[in-house]
C-alpha cells in the first residue's frame, strides 16, 4: 500500500507566493512576520532583501501553501500586524505565464548584406523554387523537418470543460515547451477559434504545408474522432490526437507495470474505465488491443451495455464491444470485484467507499486533470496502486511521456502517420523504462524527466515504423 506518499492533503501542492513587504524596523521584526505566516500555514522557502534603509527594509518573501485559503489568511494577519505594509503578492505561476512560455528565435546570425540576400531575396528565391521542383525538399530546407503545431479549439480543456481558444492557450503553450525540452522539437501552439468540425478541418488543412507533424489537443469528442480521421486520410504528415493516443500509449505502460505489482495477468482483469469520452475510447481499444478482455465504461448515462441503444455512435461501438457480464447500476454498483479503475472524466467523481468494493490489490487511476477522480490520499490505505496525470503526486501516468518521444520518432523517420504498431512500441519503450527490480506500487511509470524515456520511445517507434512501411527516410542510426 502507498502509505505516507500522500501526506499533508488535500493539497493544491505547488502553489507558491512572493509577498513583497515593506517593514519599519523600529516597530516590527522579521520573526513576527515569520511567525505570522506559519501560523497561518505558509512555508517560507526564500527571502529576497530588495531595499534596505535605516528604518525600512522590502523583502521579497517565498510561500508555499498547501491549503486554498492560506494566502488569504497570511494577507490578513499581515495586513494587520503595526509597522508591515504587504506592498503586492505575486503567485508565482502567474509570474511564470507572463508574456507566454515559449518564443521564436533566429538560428542564424544575419550580420551583413551578404548574409542577408542569402536567408532573404535574392537568393532565399532559388530554395523556394528548388522546392516547388520538388515539394518533399520541404523536409530538409525548412522548418517542417522539425515542426510540430499543437492545435486546439479549446472545447475540451484538460477536465475544465469547453473553456474556449483563448483560454486554452497556456495548455497549447505548455506542450509546446514540453515538445521542445524533452525531445528538441520546434512546436506552434495554435488555438482556432471555431469549433465546427468541418472548419477546423479545412482550417488545419490549409496550415499543414508548414509543420511534419500535428498534435490535435483537447478537442471535445466525438467531433475529435471524424477531425483527426480526416485529417489522416487528407494529409501526408502524421496526425495524432494526443488526448486519445498519447494518453493510451502512457496508460498502457503504466498498467503493463502495474499488474506486474500486483501479479494479475492483462487478460483476467477486470477494468472500469470512467469517461468515455476521446481518452476513454481510445484508451480501452489500446487496452483490448493489449489482451484486456473484460472492461466496462462508464459515463454520465451510467454504464455502458448493449442492451441499450446510444445516439453516440463510439458509445454504442464501446457497448456492443465491452461489458461481457452487462453490468449495470453505479459507479460503486460497477466497480464491485473490478481491478482496476481508470478515471478519464471529471475531478471527485469516484469515492472512497467505491474503491472500497473492488477486488483485492485494487489499482486506481484517477487522470482526470488537474484534479483526479479521487484524491490519492483518501485511498492511500486500501489501493495497491495509485496513478494520477498530475506532476506533484507519484506514478504521473500523462501524455507527456508520450508524444515528445513519439514525435521525435516519427519525424525522424519522416513516416506519413502514426500507426497502432507504433503507438504499441511506445508503449512497450516507456513501460520497459523501469526494471523488475525498481518497479514497485510508487514507481510503476518513469518520470518525464528520465532521459531514457524520450531515447526509448524514439528508438522503437522508428523501429515500428520501419518495420510497417510508413517510413520515408531511414535514420542514419538505423542503416
Ligand atoms: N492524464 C492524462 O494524460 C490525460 C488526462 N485526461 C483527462 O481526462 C478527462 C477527459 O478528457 P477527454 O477525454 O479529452 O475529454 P472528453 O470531453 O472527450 O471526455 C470526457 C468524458 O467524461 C464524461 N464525464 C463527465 N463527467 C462525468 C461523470 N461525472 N461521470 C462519468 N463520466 C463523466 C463526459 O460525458 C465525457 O464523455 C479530463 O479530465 C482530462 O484532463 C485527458 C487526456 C490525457
Ligand atoms: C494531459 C492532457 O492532455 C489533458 O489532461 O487533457
Ligand atoms: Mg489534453
Amino acid at each position: 500500500m502507498n502509505q505516507q506518499l500522500y501526506t499533508n492533503q488535500p493539497s493544491i501542492a505547488g502553489k507558491s507566493f512572493i509577498l513583497r513587504l515593506e517593514m519599519d524596523t523600529d516597530q516590527v521584526q522579521f520573526a513576527n512576520v515569520a511567525k505570522v505566516i506559519a501560523e497561518a500555514g505558509g512555508d517560507i522557502i526564500a527571502l529576497d532583501m530588495i531595499q534596505t534603509g535605516s528604518q525600512m527594509t522590502v523583502r521579497d518573501i517565498t510561500v508555499t501553501v498547501t491549503k486554498n485559503d492560506t494566502i488569504e489568511q497570511i494577507e490578513y494577519h499581515l495586513k494587520s500586524l503595526s509597522g508591515v505594509r504587504l506592498l503586492h503578492i505575486s503567485d508565482r505561476t502567474f509570474l511564470l505565464h507572463l508574456g507566454g512560455k515559449v518564443e521564436i528565435s533566429p538560428k542564424i546570425p544575419i550580420q551583413n548584406r551578404d548574409d542577408l540576400s542569402r536567408v532573404y531575396t535574392p537568393d532565399v528565391a532559388r530554395v523556394c523554387l528548388a522546392i516547388q521542383e520538388q515539394p518533399e525538399k520541404a523536409h530538409t530546407l525548412t522548418i517542417k523537418r522539425n515542426t510540430v503545431a499543437v492545435i486546439s479549439d479549446g472545447s475540451a480543456v484538460l477536465g475544465l470543460g469547453n473553456i474556449g481558444a483563448s483560454a486554452a492557450m497556456p495548455v497549447m503553450e505548455g506542450k509546446a515547451l514540453l515538445f521542445k525540452q524533452f525531445a528538441g522539437i520546434d512546436a506552434f501552439p495554435i488555438c482556432l477559434d471555431t469549433q465546427d468540425t468541418q472548419q477546423i478541418i479545412e482550417t488545419i488543412k490549409a496550415m499543414a504545408p508548414t509543420f511534419g507533424g500535428i498534435n490535435l489537443e483537447d478537442i471535445s469528442s466525438p467531433r475529435c474522432f471524424d477531425i483527426e480521421k480526416r485529417l489522416n486520410e487528407e494529409l501526408d504528415i502524421p496526425v495524432f490526437h494526443d488526448d486519445q493516443h498519447g494518453t493510451a500509449v502512457v496508460l498502457l505502460a503504466g498498467l503493463m507495470n502495474a499488474m506486474k505489482v500486483v501479479g494479475k495477468p492483462l487478460d483476467k482483469i477486470r477494468v472500469v474505465v470512467c469517461g468515455i469520452g476521446a481518452a476513454g475510447l481510445s484508451c480501452t481499444k489500446m487496452l483490448m488491443a493489449a489482451g484486456v478482455k473484460n472492461i466496462i465504461g462508464y459515463d454520465k448515462a451510467g454504464a455502458l451495455t448493449r442492451d441499450v441503444q446510444y445516439d453516440n455512435p463510439h458509445w454504442q461501438w464501446f457497448a456492443e464491444n465491452t461489458n461481457p457480464e452487462r453490468k449495470t447500476g453505479t459507479i460503486g454498483e460497477v466497480l464491485e470485484g473490478a481491478d482496476v479503475f481508470i478515471g478519464l472524466s471529471r475531478g471527485g467523481v469516484l469515492k472512497r467507499e467505491d474503491v472500497m468494493k473492488m477486488a483485492s490489490q485494487p489499482v486506481v487511476f484517477a487522470m482526470a486533470n488537474p484534479d483526479p477522480e479521487i484524491h490519492p490520499a483518501e485511498i492511500e490505505d486500501i489501493a495497491a496502486v495509485i496513478a494520477t496525470g498530475r506532476s506533484d503526486y507519484p506514478n504521473q501516468i500523462n501524455n507527456v511521456l508520450c508524444f515528445p518521444g513519439i514525435f521525435r520518432g516519427a519525424l525522424d523517420c519522416r513516416a506519413e502517420t502514426i500507426n497502432e504498431e507504433m503507438k504499441l512500441a511506445a508503449a512497450k519503450a516507456i513501460a520497459s523504462v523501469i526494471s523488475d527490480h525498481e518497479r514497485n506500487p510508487g514507481y510503476i511509470i518513469p518520470s518525464v524527466f528520465n532521459q531514457n524515456v524520450v531515447q526509448a520511445i524514439r528508438t522503437q517507434v522508428v523501429d515500428a515504423a520501419i518495420r510497417t512501411g510508413v517510413a520515408r527516410k531511414i535514420p542514419s542510426d538505423f542503416k
